[in-house]
């Protein structure tokens, strides 16, 4: 876990000491979009999209890919799951340029870079850069740009229901995506208190939410539930015990367990979730909230059976 400073790796956890033991996630540096025209073109074989099976953030644009049928136009490479003293890493080697890190791809892109650096990246093989690692712009990148190459126009982010779908994600990024890190790597008392009675308040709103609608933000699966999605599936088996989300469990709110399910068994979508990874990522790198790296056994829900929404 660390780093870069001007183009040099510092090996560092979160500072979380200036903020009175708040977990402060920082904003992505990469922010480029993609459009026919422009500087990023959309492009057969262009583009690389570098992920972590483990990394919710990443799993969004791996879903997206998919639903999109993008899987053929964009290549993807996957670190290790162990993110260690060097970051993340690549075991073998990614096959652009042969890196065995992570951060070298942020070094090529921009040689005195200074930042976190973290999965999803989006690489432009033309330019070598990054286009984007902020993966909400990832999602929308791949939900429109390429669909004259693909022929695929579903659409996740529908003009319809932008307001609704805006607003749902404003509170499910704040409160749930991030708000479990915010609980987990909290380093006081009272901020992981208020952190996880937050989370808790924020699931209780979806488990309404749920029993008055099919989805997040209407009756059709919008960008709004696949954003919700990854960081469900990860909930009982990691954030319940890691990140000590303990007050309840997905498997104990009936709508939002049958919803997972359902989301689950979306064709194509199994194929992108990867329990043990998962699990290895999480208990063996964070070694300052689970210092044995023992990786538990439990799997949480299982997310094959009927899911009984209609
Ligand atoms: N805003 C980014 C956040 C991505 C992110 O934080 N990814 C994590 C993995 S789950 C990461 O790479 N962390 C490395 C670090 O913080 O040093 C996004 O959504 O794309």
């Amino acid at each position: 876990m660390g780093r870069l400073v001007k183009g040099v790796w510092h090996d560092e956890w979160y500072d979380t000491d200036s903020t009175g033991g708040k977990f402060v996630r920082e904003d992505a540096g990469f922010r480029e979009g993609i459009e026919p025209g422009g500087r990023f073109a959309p492009e057969t074989g262009r583009y690389h999209l570098y992920v972590a099976l483990a990394c919710p953030w990443a799993h969004r644009t791996l879903i997206m890919r998919k639903l999109k049928g993008l899987e053929e136009h964009i290549p993807v490479s996957v670190v290790h799951p162990h993110m260690l003293e060097n970051g993340w890493t690549y075991d073998p080697p990614e096959p652009l340029y042969g890196f065995k890190f992570h951060h070298q791809l942020y070094t090529k892109a921009k040689a005195d870079y200074s930042g976190r650096v973290t999965v999803p990246v989006l690489w432009d093989t033309r330019e070598e850069t990054i286009v984007n690692n902020e993966s909400a712009d990832i999602i929308r990148i791949f939900n429109s740009a390429f669909d004259d190459l693909t022929g695929n126009t579903d659409d996740y982010y529908p003009e319809n229901l932008r307001g609704e779908i805006d607003s749902v994600n404003g509170r499910v990024y704040d409160q749930i995506n991030n708000g479990v890190y915010k609980t987990g790597f909290a380093t006081s008392q009272s901020v992981y208190a208020d952190e996880c009675v937050t989370l808790f308040g924020a699931l209780d709103w979806v488990e309404t939410v749920l029993g008055n609608h099919r989805y997040m933000a209407g009756d059709r699966i919008t960008e709004a539930d696949w954003r919700l999605f990854t960081t469900l599936v990860r909930f009982d088996p990691v954030y319940h015990g890691h990140f000590k989300c303990n007050i309840r469990r997905i498997e104990d709110y009936p709508n939002i367990t049958g919803y997972l399910r359902e989301l689950y068994q979306q064709p194509g979508i199994a194929e992108t979730v990867d329990l043990e990874e998962i699990k290895q990522h999480y208990y063996y790198s964070h070694d300052t909230i689970n210092p044995t790296r023992i990786v538990p056994l439990g799997e949480g829900l299982d997310l094959t059976l009927a899911h009984g929404r209609h």
